[in-house]
């Protein structure tokens, strides 16, 4: 059964700034709010939170949490919710224990969905317990953020930006901590972020917000590929695949990955069979051919249908847009390759990635 989610009308005007939006989330998974600096995302989710006073309707699964219409506004501390912020504030004069059960004491035992070992063990802050905030790393302190939250059992999590302070190296400690979250406490959360990375590693459902509007929303997948929308990512352009490890090939520290409509090779990860990733093809790192090549260095070769032909940011460039099966790619090529190969929607073409480009 399709799980309630949230929908929201918010509007609000500030001096240089309007958002007029219209949301509509699904009830599980993560839905992120993706847009350039400035254009909106922390005032929606502030909103939702009810942090910030918009106009308009929010409500959550079955529960109304703003109708103006009804002169209905439930106060923030009154919505099932998680809050993390991009930077953890926590309280200097408690250990990471009395941080986490912070904020537990407001929570009947009889609403305790999250037990407090569980928020432990899930952002393997064990180890951290008795120290204090001002002797952990970011993503420690991070780690200890999220617990905190997920300690107050909330019916929703919203995130705005919590790996952004974070270096690479932190942030790729912390990202395995968040893919779990909403598998394994059935957790709803919605995920503000500026980063095409985060979004492609975590959102299931994508919405993308440019000047306080939306431009763009649905599953990640179905939205990555949009052409006729100038989403912009620019380098970042690509697409998610949902996959399985396959294979292993020990000798060259390959794996392969099958994905609905083929296999790929990529570098070798500690993962059993079966186990599943998702991976990140960028459309920069697709390439095209009318045949297929034996003498090439592209490990993976991949029979492809011409769905659609975009325009592409630079004058020089196109976007394509490609099925290989059920899954959806997408390549950017010169528009004289376009001319000289003949590209047109409904040819079979042969679509080239690098083992190496595909990312996680
Ligand atoms: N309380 C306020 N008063 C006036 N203007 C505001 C207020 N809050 C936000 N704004 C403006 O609204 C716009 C959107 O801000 P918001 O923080 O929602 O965007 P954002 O997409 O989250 O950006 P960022 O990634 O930089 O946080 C900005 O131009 C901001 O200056």
């Amino acid at each position: 059964m399709k799980q309630r989610g949230i929908e929201a009308e918010l509007h609000t005007d500030f001096a240089d700034f309007s958002l007029g939006v219209s949301l509509s989330l699904p009830g599980r998974g993560v839905s992120a709010l993706f847009g350039p600096s400035g254009s909106g995302k922390t005032s929606c989710l502030r909103a939702l939170a009810g942090l910030m006073r918009a106009r308009g309707f929010v409500r959550f699964a079955d529960e109304i949490w703003q109708d103006d219409a009804k002169g209905v506004f439930v106060p923030a501390h009154r919505r099932a919710i998680g809050v993390v912020f991009q930077e953890a504030s926590l309280f200097a004069h408690l250990s990471v224990r009395g941080n986490v059960e912070y904020g537990l004491r407001r929570v009947p035992p009889a609403q305790r969905r999250i037990a407090l070992e569980q928020a432990i063990e899930l952002l393997g802050i064990a180890p951290l317990l008795e120290r204090r905030p001002q002797t952990l790393s970011g993503g420690e302190r991070q780690r200890v953020a999220i617990a905190r939250a997920l300690a107050v059992s909330p019916r929703l999590l919203l995130m705005d930006e919590p790996l952004s302070a974070l270096d690479v190296g932190r942030k790729e400690e912390i990202i395995p901590y968040l893919e779990r979250l909403p598998h394994e406490l059935d957790l709803p959360i919605v995920y503000v972020s500026h980063a095409p990375d985060e979004v492609a590693r975590l959102a299931d459902y994508l919405v993308v917000l440019r000047t306080g509007k939306v431009l763009a929303s649905g599953p990640l997948q179905e939205v990555l590929v949009l052409l006729d929308t100038p989403i912009r990512l620019g380098e970042e352009a690509g697409v998610v695949l949902q996959g399985n490890v396959a294979e292993h090939d020990e000798t060259w520290a390959l794996m392969c990955v099958a994905f609905l409509g083929g296999r790929l090779w990529v570098r070798r990860e500690d993962l059993p069979l079966g186990a599943p990733l998702r991976l990140r093809v960028l459309a920069r790192d697709v390439s095209l051919a009318r045949s297929p090549h034996q003498d090439t260095n592209v490990l993976n070769m991949l029979p492809a249908r011409v769905e659609e032909i975009g325009e592409d940011d630079h004058p020089a460039d196109a976007l394509v847009r490609l099925t290989v099966g059920e899954s959806a790619l997408l390549a950017r090529v010169t528009r004289r390759s376009v001319a000289r190969l003949d590209l047109h929607p409904g040819q079979t073409v042969w679509a080239q990635i690098k083992a190496v480009a595909v990312l996680r």
